[in-house]
């Protein structure tokens, strides 16, 4: 037996099917944080039964992929747990009556009742029941109130008999439910609904978008920082040193076991970011380096979502994005890519049209460093200065926007523009933005490790064999001459294919120049996404796509790496360089208007 939890983006469907499986799923303050089924089993009178977490539609006529998975999938279910925002009725109900039509048996889940009272919202439960002819439930799905209720529910099988109806007849009749039923008792506006409106506005909405990401920057670099100064590191010296050197002696200091997993010894000693063995830096790098970031920004990420400022400020940059010619797309994937690239590929489902995933994803794909790699470059840049952090994030930053105009300018067809339900702000709840840190970090721990040691194993294999060497030989000259990178940096632009973190750590050891590490930083982000990346973006975006997106890439590369080489001249960007962004940016600007204005001309 199955059970369908469908409904409305946003409503709390995945909060429901935690509450029921005990399986964690993630659940975020914006609309389209589910893009996939997920599955998950409950006991229930002796039995095991399937829960089923639906992606959120509007509706039975969908308009991206995301809510097609939805809509196909209705047919299979035993039950469906039709899950309404309690806050939204109006809204809400459209999908309801849509789902009456259909002859599968449904409970209706009034979720959000705790806001419901908040609000001086009173819905007449008895009378709602009355006119669905279906059960309905208040739950509280972040609470866990009337969950028991719900799950009692769950052998209902009447079908209730609906004549299908057109829009009109529905949204009339959806008015006269919500005018029967619900009753608004509203007093007047706290606090949060101030912030909201402050929050939207550009005036005020700016300096707050700048002020949260600042200090979303400086907390994650404060809690990573410290969790690696104060945590990690002290306990691999302390700690996991002496059991590494014991063991590096019992294996005599040398031979192919030992430097497979020990690595090699600098000045006999381990030198974790050096030695390259499984057991050093194949543990070091994403336990003791990675992790702390992990955490730190995966915290700061779980609050934010849950609090729905997110999606206020893809708004935000949706109207500055317009205003440089640039269409709205969703600067949430790129936020979530800035965490991992994976998810973030998914995400771009919510997008419309195949034109604007396809922007979407090759920008995030080209220039939003993963929270793995970034660890590595704030790790090898900020010992210098933090200046240097920065020049590589402005670098990327200008990339996008760059890269963006052009696609939007290059690419046939027009970007919607955006329509992004924006969530009130809410006060997260201290328990799930943790619970949501735990799944993440859990996750980033099963994809992580297997990588590394799979890497740090290839490394040394390619080094044995000798394929860095013979690679070095054939582009090397690119390297040298076009990134004034040397020639071992290319064992590094491999491996990061495999993981962006192994990449960089490859670097140490060669001990660049400020300007080398800069630069390898920058085409380390753009050049390829790492495997799991492209395994998603060739699913998502179909081979055709990824072949285009594969040679967007491939271009930036060159083009960006090359100038910086060119433009990055004794610690810093020459002013002559800016000139000439200035100017990239102008022409971008002006010239695309010209072609446009030819072909209004001719027909
Ligand atoms: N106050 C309150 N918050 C809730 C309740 N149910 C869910 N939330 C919060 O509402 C937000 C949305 O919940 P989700 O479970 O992600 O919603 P969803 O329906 O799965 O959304 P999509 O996957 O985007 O379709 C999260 O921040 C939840 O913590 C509730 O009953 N009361
Ligand atoms: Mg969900």
């Amino acid at each position: 037996m199955n059970v369908f939890l469908m409904g409305n983006p946003n409503v709390g469907k995945s909060a429901l099917f935690s509450r029921l499986t005990g399986t964690n799923v993630t659940s975020s303050n914006y609309a389209g944080t589910t893009v996939e089924y997920t599955a998950g089993k409950m006991e229930w009178q002796d039995d095991v039964i399937d829960i089923i977490d639906v992606p959120g539609t509007y509706s039975l006529d969908p308009t991206n992929q995301a809510e097609e998975v939805a809509v196909e999938m209705i047919s299979d279910a035993d039950l469906i747990i039709n899950v309404l925002d309690a806050t939204n009725l109006e809204r809400n109900l459209n999908l309801t009556l849509q789902l009456l039509e259909q002859d599968v048996p449904m409970i209706v889940a009034l979720n959000f009742w705790d806001e419901v009272q908040h609000r001086g919202i009173e819905i007449d439960i008895d009378k709602l029941e009355e006119y669905l002819g279906v059960p309905v439930i208040p739950t509280s799905a972040t609470k866990g109130n009337g969950i028991r209720n719900l799950i009692e529910l769950f052998d209902y099988r009447k079908v209730t008999q609906y004549d299908s109806r057109t829009t009109e007849e529905r949204w009339s009749e959806i008015g006269k439910i919500v005018e029967e039923v619900q009753a608004i008792d509203y007093d007047g506006h706290s606090w949060l609904d101030r912030l909201e409106d402050l929050s939207i506005k550009p005036l005020t909405g700016l300096p707050i978008a700048i002020f949260v990401l600042l200090l979303s920057f400086k907390i994650i670099r404060f809690i990573g920082e410290g969790l690696i100064g104060y945590v990690t590191e002290p306990f691999f010296e302390v700690v996991y040193r002496p059991v590494i050197m014991w063991l590096s002696e019992l294996l005599g200091s040398q031979g192919f076991i030992h430097d497979l997993l020990i690595g090699q010894l600098v000045e006999g000693q381990v030198d974790f970011e050096q030695s390259f063995g499984l057991l050093t830096t194949g543990i070091f790098i994403p336990f003791a380096a990675v992790l702390p970031y992990i955490i730190a920004f995966y915290f700061i990420l779980g609050f934010l979502e849950d609090t729905g400022y997110l999606p206020r400020l893809s708004v935000l940059s949706d109207n500055l994005m317009h205003k440089v010619g640039l269409h709205g797309f969703s600067i949430i994937p790129m936020i979530l890519g800035f965490g991992c690239n994976v998810p973030a590929a998914l995400a771009v489902r919510t997008l419309e049209s195949r034109r604007e995933k396809f922007i979407a994803s090759t920008l995030m794909a080209i220039s939003v460093p993963c929270m793995s790699q970034t660890a590595m470059i704030v790790g090898l840049l900020g010992s210098y200065s933090n200046k240097y952090i920065w020049y590589v994030f402005g670098t990327l930053a200008v990339v996008w926007i760059i890269a963006g105009f052009l696609l939007n300018k290059l690419l046939p067809g027009f970007s919607s523009d955006l329509l992004l339900e924006i969530p009130p702000l809410r006060i997260p709840n201290p328990g799930i933005v943790v619970k949501k840190l735990w799944i993440r970090m859990l996750s980033f721990l099963r994809e992580a490790i297997p990588f590394m040691l799979a890497g740090v194993l290839i490394v040394n294999i390619f080094y044995f064999l000798g394929v860095f060497d013979l690679m070095a030989v054939i582009l090397g000259p690119v390297l040298d001459k076009v990134f004034g990178l040397p020639q071992e940096a290319i064992s590094a632009l491999l491996m990061g294919f495999l993981r962006k973190d192994l990449a960089m750590g490859m670097l140490v050891p060669l001990d660049l120049t400020v300007k080398q590490s800069v630069i390898a930083s920058v085409i380390l982000t753009i050049y390829f996404p790492c495997v799991a990346t492209f395994m998603v973006l060739i699913r998502e975006l179909g081979f055709v796509d990824m072949l285009k997106a594969t040679a967007v890439m491939l271009i930036s590369t060159l083009v960006v790496g090359g100038f910086v080489n060119f433009a990055f001249q004794g610690g810093g960007f020459t002013p002559q360089s800016w000139l000439v962004l200035v100017g990239i940016v102008l022409l971008i600007r002006f010239l695309p208007n010209i072609v446009e204005n030819e072909e209004v001309n001719s027909v």
